[in-house]
């Protein structure tokens, strides 16, 4: 039987690299689709040395030609799609007063218009292959709730359910869901330089600011990138067929709705 085959952005390091480990567990071979083409190499060969199957491919996904490229490549290499998760994204820390014109078009360019792209891709992609699919998208708990110091990557949180409620309409009748996740407070690179910048921010140090974001959390510790996964995971199996538009939160018990 061939394997399902899973495209995670961002898959170099972090929750994408969690991820992408787990569905490789769970018997998918994926595409570890990242900017620094490096860092993906490493993540496939550590899945590939440990009996999944990976393959590397570069890609900007602020670039839509990118992403499609990135796509195409990927059903060439591993013979499929089934999964796309719309994982990388950029998490700067922005006083209101500081946000420029030049740093908007960035983040929303790196987060946002990424997903329209990747949806595009995936959809394109699962139509040519006669099949519909999955598609995940990377929002968070700061795109559920506007957090202080965050306004630009609240507000591309935020969008990102849009999008992703809009497009599961849209796609339904295709057979694809379109989900979202949204991680609480994860133990990765971004966050640690967020919880950095917020402790300068304020004159205070690294623990400070990684504790203000912790005191909040129901279940007092901050994620590992595995429990992030795991959800992902559940998203992008069959269990969740009769799931569509929704955004399932991983926040150890930071807010309910
Ligand atoms: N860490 C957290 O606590 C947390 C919380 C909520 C949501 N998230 C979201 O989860 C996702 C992953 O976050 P993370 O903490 O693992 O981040 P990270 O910074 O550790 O990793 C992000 C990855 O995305 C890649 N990337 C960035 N820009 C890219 C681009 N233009 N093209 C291709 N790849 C690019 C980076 O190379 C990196 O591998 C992000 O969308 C983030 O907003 C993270």
């Amino acid at each position: 039987m061939t394997k399902k085959v899973a495209f995670v952005t961002g898959s170099g390091q972090g929750i994408g690299k969690s991820i992408a480990v787990r569905l490789a567990k769970d018997g998918f071979a994926v595409a570890i689709a990242n900017r620094t083409l490096s860092k993906g190499e490493a993540v496939a060969k550590e899945i590939n040395d440990n009996g999944g199957e990976a393959i590397a491919v570069q890609v900007d996904v602020s670039q839509r030609d990118q992403v499609f490229n990135a796509i195409d490549e990927t059903v060439e290499k591993l013979g499929g799609l089934d999964v796309v998760v719309n994982n990388a994204g950029v998490g700067p820390t922005t006083p209101i007063d500081t946000i420029t014109p030049e740093q908007f078009n960035t983040v929303y360019n790196i987060n946002v218009a990424s997903v329209i792209w990747g949806i595009q891709a995936a959809r394109d992609k699962f139509k040519e292959l006669g099949h519909g699919g999955k598609i995940i998208n990377a929002t968070s708990q700061a795109g559920v709730v506007g957090n202080p110091n965050l306004t630009l990557y609240s507000s591309t949180k935020f969008a990102i359910r849009g999008i992703t409620q809009s497009s599961a309409r849209d796609l339904a009748e295709e057979g694809i869901t379109v989900n979202a996740f949204a991680p609480g407070i994860v133990k990765t690179p971004m966050m640690m330089d967020i919880a950095h910048q917020v402790a300068q921010n304020n004159n205070k140090d690294d623990d400070w600011g990684m504790q203000q974001f912790a005191k909040n959390i129901a279940v007092k510790r901050l994620a590992e990138p595995e429990e992030i996964a795991a959800g992902v995971a559940f998203l992008a199996e069959s269990d969740s067929n009769y799931m569509t538009g929704q955004t399932l939160i991983l926040d150890g018990g930071m807010q309910f709705h």
